[in-house]
């Protein structure tokens, strides 16, 4: 049996016509995400939003976008275009709205101009908003289809990326408490940011530093390190006439810079210097005469200096320094995407400047991988772009609809008591996998085999039907380990050192691996069973810091699965009531 938790919601009889309505879907929170892309650097910190109004023909009445923060939600715009024609109509926003409150939100807009259904792409991503605008819709008797909870299908996959991908800056900053760090850099086809002299004006061409302006506007803060400064002496201004002008932000250690400088001169932008505390006092109260903004920071590093800047309220950062500092910068993990122009040069030379310093790496393995890499001409160069780390998701701790309906139709996930457990001792320990309750479960020949606990179980059949003597011994030791943990340790290094041992469908079938050893643990012990029972109506949530998949996190940004699982097997014995099933193991 495999289980699947993403079930397609457009299971009917007219599948033509559903789907042709999925594809409506995913197209119109496409044009959504699209809008609210227009207005990235204007709206900071605050989410972009954008939304369209469809009559039910499919055609597209009005449309908005927030322009900045403090103006007309996107919502309000788009019924005030469509006008009559919003009644009936479906609403398709990128993003839940952050307002339900007051006579001028996106909700009140929305039920006001009685639009019937709103199409959501993603839910808030902050926890203290998140549910609240869905909500209050259903309440007031819209339907509400939120992509991937509501409406599941592959269909709406790219769709909700793009919501993820206009957004990203926002929910990277949320999940990782610092702003979203954008590391911008123009290289020639040899790999140098400057020649041996240090001159690097220019590598790229215009249209790519009219491409950097852009960027420059999407952003809160450019910042580069103090040689840069002194080599170049940037202005590091948006010069593409869009009106958004972002800080400039100079990171130096020694405070050993010229006391004539185009970043000095702050009529149009705000500087801000970040120095080691007693650096350089006079040279401090110089700046300060001329307007520029000193702080000082006991120890002076990206990531001290990313958190004051995301404590100052900063949603965007472009690092537009030199390799010293970008090293720096990747080593503290603070860089989420990555922008370098290629131009087609070669300028040579053993002593010229690179994009990133010192990594301590030594090995190929070790390099960074690039995730969603864009490849595109601009001018005569090439901009290849891509994330370095993967957009957290903040909502997987929630369970979809089906599940929790299952449970009880009158509780909303959002509105549930959640339950942590994790270690053995907690009060709902006995849901972890290395609680000690041993499973029998089928073996290949047709019997049962008895093991020590759910982790001993889980961490061999990754192992499981390799022909490799390495791989059959590897099973044994795990089944023979002392402990949950020991198996587990076993489990997870014999992986990394060894990843051919690992059956080619772990990731396909480990989901479905669980889930049978955790309905047997579930089956065969009453006091557990009951106990699973008795947390109807609250969400399940792992609590391992570390474990992204089966876990919620450090920051709830997990996956949860194993809260997920016990939450499903919950509804299904529940459903199950009185009758017996049919378990795949046998009760002890
Ligand atoms: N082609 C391109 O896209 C770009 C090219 N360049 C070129 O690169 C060259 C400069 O490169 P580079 O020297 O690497 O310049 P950086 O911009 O990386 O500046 C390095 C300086 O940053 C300061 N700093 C403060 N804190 C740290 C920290 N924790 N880690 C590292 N540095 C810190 C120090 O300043 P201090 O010494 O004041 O204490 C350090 O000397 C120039 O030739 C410039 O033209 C620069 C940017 C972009
Ligand atoms: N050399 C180089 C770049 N260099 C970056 O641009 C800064 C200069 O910005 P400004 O003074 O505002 O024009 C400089 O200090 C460095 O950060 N950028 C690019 O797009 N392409 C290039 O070839």
């Amino acid at each position: 049996m495999v289980v699947s938790l993403n079930v397609c919601c457009y299971s009917s009889p007219r599948p033509f016509l559903l789907c042709k309505v999925a594809a409506e879907d995913a197209t119109f929170i496409k044009r959504a995400a699209q809008l609210a892309d227009k207005s990235a650097g204007f709206t900071s910190p605050h989410p972009n939003f954008g939304c369209i109004i469809a009559t039910p023909s499919g055609k597209i009445a009005g449309e908005g976008f927030l322009y900045a923060q403090g103006t007309k939600p996107a919502e309000l715009l788009a019924v005030e275009v469509a006008g009559e024609s919003s009644r009936g109509s479906t609403a398709y926003l990128n993003m839940e709205p952050g307002d339900c409150h007051g006579d001028h939100t996106a909700v009140s807009a929305l039920v006001q101009a009685g639009v019937s259904r709103v199409v959501i792409g993603i839910r808030h991503p902050l926890s203290h908003l998140q549910g609240n605008a869905v909500r209050a819709l259903r309440s007031q008797g819209l339907q509400v289809d939120v992509l991937q909870e509501d409406l599941k299908s592959k269909i709406f996959e790219e769709a909700r990326k793009a919501c993820l991908l206009v957004n990203a800056p926002l929910i990277h900053r949320a999940a990782s408490r610092v702003p979203f760090s954008l590391l911008k850099y123009a290289m020639t086809l040899d790999g140098k940011i400057a020649a041996s002299s240090g001159h690097a004006a220019w590598i790229s061409s215009r249209e790519s530093r009219n491409r950097v302006f852009e960027l420059r506007g999407r952003s809160d803060a450019i910042i580069v390190g103090g040689n840069t400064l002194r080599r170049d002496n940037p202005r590091l201004t948006a010069r593409h006439g869009g009106g958004h002008m972002p800080v400039r932000i100079v990171m130096t250690q020694t405070l050993d810079l010229p006391e004539e400088a185009n970043l000095w001169d702050i009529s149009d932008v705000p500087t801000i210097v970040v120095t080691q505390r007693g650096a350089r006092r006079s040279f401090q109260k110089l700046l300060a005469s001329k307007g520029v903004e000193v702080v000082e920071f006991d120890i002076l590093n990206p990531r001290e200096v990313m958190e004051y800047f995301h404590d100052r309220g900063y949603l965007c950062i472009l690092w537009e320094c030199g390799g010293t500092l970008a090293a720096s910068a990747i080593s503290a993990g603070v860089i989420h995407k990555v922008f370098a122009f290629v131009a087609p040069k070669i300028i040579g030379g053993k002593n010229a400047p690179s994009p990133v310093g010192e990594l301590g790496m030594v090995e190929m393995s070790q390099a960074l991988d690039f995730i969603d890499v864009c490849y595109e001409q601009v001018g005569p160069d090439m901009l290849i772009s891509g994330f370095l780390q993967p957009i957290p998701d903040l909502t997987p701790i929630i369970p979809s609809g089906d599940e929790t309906f299952a449970i009880d139709p009158s509780i909303s996930p959002y509105e549930s008591s959640i339950i942590f457990f994790y270690k053995t001792w907690d009060p709902y320990g006995a849901f972890s996998n290395f609680s000690p309750h041993p499973i029998q479960m089928p073996d290949s020949n047709g019997g049962y085999l008895m093991w020590a606990s759910v982790e001993h179980y889980y961490q061999a059949n990754k192992f499981i039907g390799v022909n490799d003597p390495a791989a059959k011994d590897c099973i044994e030791k795990i089944k023979s380990a002392k402990s949950p943990e020991e198996a587990a340790r076993m489990g997870r290094s014999m992986q990394r050192q060894r990843p051919d041992l690992v059956r080619s469908d772990w990731e396909d079938v480990k989901i479905d691996i669980m889930y049978k050893a955790l309905r047997c643990k579930f089956s065969i012990y009453p006091h557990l069973n009951s106990m699973l029972l008795s947390t109807a109506g609250s969400i399940l949530v792992e609590a391992s810091p570390h474990d992204r998949f089966w876990g919620g996190g450090r920051e709830g940004e997990g996956l949860n699965y194993l809260g997920r699982l016990l939450m499903k097997l919950r509804s299904e014995f529940l459903g199950e009531s009185s009758t017996s099933s049919e378990s795949p193991c046998l009760a002890l």
